[in-house]
């Protein structure tokens, strides 16, 4: 399912409030405590606001306005992008500067709902072509003005917070309007699209040549192709189709210093790979403009199922030997143990219990959900697929409904988000990644973490992206929202799991850095790995416009290490 989603609305997913099932609301009582029951409806209201039904502990977040001060661009600086965009396109209205007011993870919405503080831009500058882009850039480093490149918004890492940094104001640089299709090449394999184009409308353009990216995240209806690439996006048929940063062949980078085209041959030997310098930059390099894919012919025939393996232990095993012998399905997503007791509740109902009981009769004691799905150009090599991945395994079917009825939800994650805010939950995710040899002891560890953190709370985990030697692991929870300081209630949850992750695994496997992991990077590239960004920096935004607090905390102004690396 995809909806036309309006990218500046903030507070949530969709406009719809979000439903969940009276026995789902009720099983999550009896796990995390009271909750509210139906209670804001997303209205926004003026000061003061409106409350949920419930008192106490689960209770629903005032839904209110935040505050929104005046712009602080000045006179100057906005006569000189309005030079450069066309009058219309630099917009400084209170509803467009909220619509741009950060991302759209958890504490991101709470802030749109009035909770903490919300960094707002001073105003909207929206390009209508990469010249553009590179001529604002250069505008806003002769003005002080800080840049925060914005696709889809949906940054679920600080990404998109409008932080000014040193500078005087700060706008949010929405590249919507780059949204064309520039060029095919059907011989190649290869597409060149504008950084706008949203996920489904880049589907949409490329079936008109039979072709797809492949490239289906969970926050496909939103996201665009220039977000993906600045933040090493993975989707969920990474195991087909490769992370994003596979796909990317070529990139046209807008930069205060000029512009900077990489990539113009399949594989090169003409030194390091400078262009993936610029994937997963976010934002602090430059402004991705345009984006040349790899990609591939539309798949005339796709096929789904759900399994059942006894434990995450034989689970993980199968889908370690399913990389290792390079059979994995296109899209492999095993669940622990209490992710698919999560997914049974939300079906609930006759079909779980019988279910329970043929899993019990087969001697799955403790039951992970694994969903497979093939993708290929006809049903005999979907077939041919199937028959590679499933040779040799022990897998319990629970046939094609299982697989179909996931694939067609597999949007429904951040509708069910809006609706548990509803109710005064606490709901978010993260992610990480390790070495299958590590990936129990980092499963233990962030779980941990996460339960000592939030005390009664819901903590599920599942593993969707595997390859060799590894794997990402995708952590969910869930508990009572704390009426007195939600936002801390999850900030000091994340600060926890992110100090659990360090030293077994990555700090971040596709959410990027950032400013929530911005504090941990030093320990994951080391001193002199910042040093190498900043230096990169230096050179491409020489009066660091771009992001600032991004990626590079200090924005990239921390002084060298001495040469020796004191
Ligand atoms: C509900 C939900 C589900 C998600 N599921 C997934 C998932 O399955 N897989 C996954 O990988 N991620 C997922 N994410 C995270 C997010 O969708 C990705 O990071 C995505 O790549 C961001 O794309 P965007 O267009 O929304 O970028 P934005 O959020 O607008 O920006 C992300 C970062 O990139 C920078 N940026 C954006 N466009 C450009 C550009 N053209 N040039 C330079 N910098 C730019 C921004 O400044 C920011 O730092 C999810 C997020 C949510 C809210």
């Amino acid at each position: 399912m995809t909806e036309r989603i309006d990218h500046t609305l903030r507070a949530r997913w969709t406009p719809g409030a979000g439903h969940l099932p009276p026995h789902a609301l009720k099983w999550l009582g009896q796990r995390i405590g009271p909750i509210g029951t139906g209670a804001g409806t997303g209205d926004r209201t003026g000061a003061g606001g409106k409350t949920g039904a419930e008192t106490g502990t689960g209770e629903a977040t005032p839904v209110r306005l935040p505050a929104v001060p005046g712009s602080a661009l000045d006179d100057d600086a906005r006569a000189a992008l309005d030079d450069v965009v066309g009058p219309g396109f630099v917009r400084v209205d209170r509803d467009s500067r909220l619509g741009r007011a950060g991302g759209l993870s958890y504490v991101d919405l709470l802030r749109q709902r009035g909770e903490g503080v919300l960094a707002v831009p001073d105003a909207v500058v929206l390009p209508g072509t990469p010249e553009q882009v590179v001529d604002v850039l250069k505008a806003c480093a002769e003005h002080d003005v800080a840049v925060v490149p914005f696709g889809g918004g949906t940054s679920v890492v600080g990404g998109v917070n409008a932080l000014r940094g040193d500078k005087a104001a700060v706008v949010a640089l929405d590249l919507a309007r780059l949204d064309r299709l520039v060029d095919v090449d059907p011989v190649s394999r290869l597409a060149v699209l504008q950084a706008g184009v949203t996920a489904p409308r880049a589907d949409h353009l490329l079936a008109a040549h039979g072709l797809t990216t492949g490239h289906v995240p969970q926050s496909y209806e939103r996201a665009t192709i220039g977000g993906f690439a600045a933040t090493r996006s993975a989707g969920q048929a990474s195991s087909g189709y490769g992370r994003f940063e596979d796909l990317v062949e070529g990139v046209r980078l807008a930069t205060p210093a000029g512009e900077w085209r990489l990539g113009g041959a399949p594989a090169s030997a003409a030194g390091p790979d400078l262009k993936q310098l610029v994937v997963g930059s976010e934002g602090a390099l430059g402004v991705i403009t345009e984006v040349a894919l790899r990609v591939r012919p539309r798949p005339r025939a796709e096929r789904y199922g759900g399994f059942v393996v006894d434990g995450w232990e034989h689970g993980q095993r199968v889908v370690r030997a399913l990389a290792q012998d390079r059979v994995l399905a296109d899209v492999t997503r095993l669940s622990d143990v209490e992710e698919t007791e999560v997914s049974l509740a939300l079906a609930g109902g006759w079909k779980t219990t019988a279910l329970k009981a043929y899993l019990g009769a087969r001697g799955v004691a403790r039951p992970c959900l694994l969903v497979l799905g093939w993708h290929g150009r006809d049903e005999a090599e979907v077939a041919r697929k199937r028959r590679d991945t499933l040779r040799g395994h022990r897998l319990v079917s629970l046939g094609r409904p299982l697989g179909e009825a996931w694939r067609r939800g597999r949007f429904h994650g951040p509708r069910q988000r809006d609706a548990l805010m509803e109710v005064g939950v606490c709901v978010e995710t993260l992610e990480t990644a390790a070495h299958w040899s590590r990936l129990d002891d980092l499963r233990t560890a962030v779980r941990g973490a996460l339960l000592d953190a939030l005390g009664r709370c819901v903590v599920m985990c599942h593993l969707s992206h595997a390859y060799e030697t590894g794997a990402s692991l995708y952590f969910t929870a869930i508990a009572a929202r704390d009426p007195r300081d939600p936002v801390g209630q999850w900030q000091v949850a994340k600060a926890a799991a992110s100090e659990a992750i360090a030293g077994l695994g990555t700090i971040t496997h596709h959410h990027a850095v950032g400013v929530d992991h911005a504090p941990y990077l030093e320990a994951e590239v080391g001193a002199l790995g910042l040093d190498v960004l900043a230096a990169v920096k230096r050179t491409l935004d020489p009066t660091g416009v771009l992001n600032p607090g991004k990626l590079l905390a200090d924005g990239g102004t921390r002084p060298g290490r001495a040469a020796d690396g004191r």
